[in-house]
């Protein structure tokens, strides 16, 4: 929930206090929608879309996919009143709370709607809510997974600390982290990533061939579905050694160039990749460093160890019965 007040915030400038126990119609019709999409995953019979379009859970999903695109509208009819009110608006920037940095900054939805003669509505529309659903289970995921290993490991704990620590030692030792005190949280930029390793939150994306494309031996047809995935790819020996443990330093800056930079793909690759890594990667550093800065975590008794710990796919990786840590609060 933390994470989609983050996204529907930057995203669309609202505040859904989803944290709150607020049951907000965009929050839960979004994930009544992304429930469809995994039933459909583990029906494959439901790919076929007719079957599907018969089906109770089709229905479910296309009020729930209504009330999301009615929700979105309402916003960018209200974000583009505003915007013409306010000529001005690059100094003044209107959000629905009295967020200084919200004010400063500007959301997605008014970067679009700067090119609103270049989208139209329903481009517009569903970009935004591709963000709002990338951008949020993803890295909730991510989240949870590093607060998990760090638990389990305490020297890397202890590290990531030692860095905070440090960093903050200058100016207000209390201040949320600026964008320059993120920038030097390398030690638990390479604990991300040695996270998004071991935990892909997309474990499998797919790629249909428009033409015909040989892959080492092999021919593969021009409208062939090829299926990637890192969570194999990032287990492979033949790229990391000892590929299970939990190792930060592979991504040491030597280590990471030694390998090719498609062994570490958590974001996809190429031209259609995560257009979201960059406030992706400030997301989870901000909110991993809060918590650590804060607190210790402790392995917990419901999951004494990290084999303990069980996954599963849908259109994401999920826990299958949670993942518990101890928190104790940090004294001083
Ligand atoms: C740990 C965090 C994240 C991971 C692991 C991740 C992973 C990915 C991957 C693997 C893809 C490609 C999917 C495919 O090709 O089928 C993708 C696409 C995308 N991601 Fe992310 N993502 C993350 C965070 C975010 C965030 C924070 C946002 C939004 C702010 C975002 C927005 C998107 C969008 C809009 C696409 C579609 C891009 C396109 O099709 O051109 N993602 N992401």
């Amino acid at each position: 929930m933390a994470t989609m007040e983050m996204i529907g915030k930057t995203a669309l400038g609202v505040k859904f206090n989803a944290q709150n126990g607020g049951r907000h119609r965009f929050v839960e019709n979004l994930q009544t929608a992304m429930t469809a999409w995994e039933y459909r995953i583990t029906h494959p019979w439901y790919l076929s879309k007719t079957l599907f379009r018969l089906s109770s859970v089709n229905q479910k999903h296309d009020q729930s996919q209504k009330i999301i695109n009615d929700f979105t509208d309402e916003i960018i009819n209200k974000k583009l009143d505003e915007m013409n009110q306010n000529a001005d608006n690059e100094k003044k920037v209107e959000t629905d709370d009295d967020d200084d940095i919200c004010r400063k900054t500007k959301t997605v939805i008014e970067i679009l709607l700067g090119n609103y003669h270049e989208m139209s509505h329903e481009q517009i529309r569903d970009e935004l809510v591709t963000i709002m659903i990338g951008g949020q289970e993803t890295t909730a995921m991510a989240n949870a997974c590093a607060i998990f290993m760090l638990a389990h490991h305490p020297d890397v704990q202890n590290k990531v600390f030692e860095e905070l620590q440090s960093i903050f030692s200058n100016g207000d030792q209390n201040r949320s982290p600026t964008y320059e005190d993120l920038q030097q949280m390398e030690y638990l930029e390479r604990v991300i990533k040695e996270t998004l390793r071991l935990f892909p939150p997309l474990p499998v994306y797919g790629r249909s061939l428009d033409e015909e494309m040989k892959i080492g031996e092999y021919l593969c047809p021009a409208g062939s579905t090829l299926m990637v995935c890192p969570l194999f790819l990032h287990s492979s020996e033949q790229y990391y050694n000892d590929p299970e443990k939990f190792n930060p330093d592979n991504f040491l800056p030597d280590t990471y160039h030694s390998r090719h930079p498609y062994t570490f793909i958590p974001f996809s690759a190429g031209y259609r990749n995560c257009i979201g890594i960059k406030y992706g990667m400030l997301q989870m550093k901000t909110v991993i460093s809060t918590l650590v800065r804060k607190n210790t975590f402790f392995p917990s008794d419901r999951c004494p160890t990290p084999k303990d710990l069980r996954l599963m796919f849908l259109a994401t990786l999920k826990f299958v019965d949670g993942c518990y840590v101890k928190i104790i609060p940090r004294t001083s």
